[in-house]
């Protein structure tokens, strides 16, 4: 599929309006999981256009990514003068595909926070999407817990593609350096909580999920989704059974029998990590 059929298949589809897509209210104000954002068909068509867009790559040790859109412009120290060199080129909008789907993002209410933090005027809409990160994940790698920081509005939306994974969130300590990936790992080994998001789904973290949690992704080859560790456990469990019964029926393999209403699903499942996980992270950079 073309970029250009992607954003057309993305124009028709209902739009969910994130509020009862809460989860971890106990944990954390602003986290939200919409599961199918987008049907399978549009998710691989999204990954195709990640593929198809002939992007530089970056790789690091435990994942790929490609950054697409405005970039954040960190600021000038204090008392110093912007440097004089080159004039800053026009910043990049982001490509019809990732515009599409911004825009859907957009079209959930999503950003209607960020519309009151940026101006003063309630009536004001919010600021567009207009940066986006692709991380590509293969199983075994992952992204050191870190906070996105104060060079984006406070609030991102991802949507997954490819595996499920577990994103793991801990409570900032107050002396915590700020820059991304700079926590040790070592010093904080147990997350306060995780969410399990599934493919296709978006999550949007703003507020203290932005603000007050590192988030991060174990470099691991599997995953326990249980709770009360993981506070969307139950749901994603049910959904995860039903992707691997669809799945067999796929490969033509014979499914588990579908499952009796009068026996509650198991509480805890392990998720072999074994395809790649393509996150599209959107944010709005500074400029
Ligand atoms: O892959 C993800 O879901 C997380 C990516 C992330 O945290 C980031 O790029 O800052
Ligand atoms: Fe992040």
């Amino acid at each position: 599929m073309t970029a250009c059929q992607l954003s057309v298949a993305f124009g028709g589809a209902a739009v969910p309006s994130l509020d009862r897509f809460r989860v971890a209210a106990e944990h954390c104000d602003a986290l939200y999981l919409v599961p199918a954002f987008l049907s399978p068909d549009e998710a691989s068509a999204a990954a195709s256009a990640v593929f198809r867009a002939r992007r530089r790559w970056t790789t690091l040790r435990n994942r790929r990514l490609q950054v697409w859109g405005v970039p954040p412009v960190p600021p000038t120290k204090a008392g110093t003068a912007p440097p004089q060199a080159r004039p800053a080129p026009p910043p990049e909008e982001l490509p019809p595909w990732l515009r599409a789907l911004a825009d859907r993002i957009a079209a959930t209410g999503a950003l209607a926070p960020l519309a009151a933090s940026s101006s003063p005027s309630p009536s004001a809409s919010p600021p567009a999407l207009n940066n986006c990160l692709v991380n590509e994940y293969r199983p075994g790698q992952g992204i050191l817990p870190h906070e996105d920081g104060p060079l984006y509005e406070p609030l991102v939306a991802t949507i997954s593609l490819g595996e499920s994974c577990l994103l793991d969130f801990y409570k900032k300590q107050p002396d915590a350096p700020d820059a991304p990936d700079a926590a040790q790992p070592a010093s904080r080994p147990h997350p306060d909580f995780s969410i399990a998001v599934d493919p296709g789904s978006l999550l949007v973290l703003h507020r203290d999920a932005y603000l007050a949690y590192l988030h991060g992704i174990d470099e691991s080859f599997d995953f326990v989704v249980a709770p009360p560790l993981v506070a969307n456990a139950a749901d994603f469990i049910r959904r995860e059974l039903d992707r691997r019964r669809a799945d067999a029926l796929d490969r033509g393999d014979t499914p588990d029998p579908d499952p009796n209403p009068e026996i509650p699903p198991p509480e805890s499942l392990l998720v072999h990590r074994i395809g790649t996980r393509i996150s599209l992270t959107f944010r709005v950079a500074r400029t």
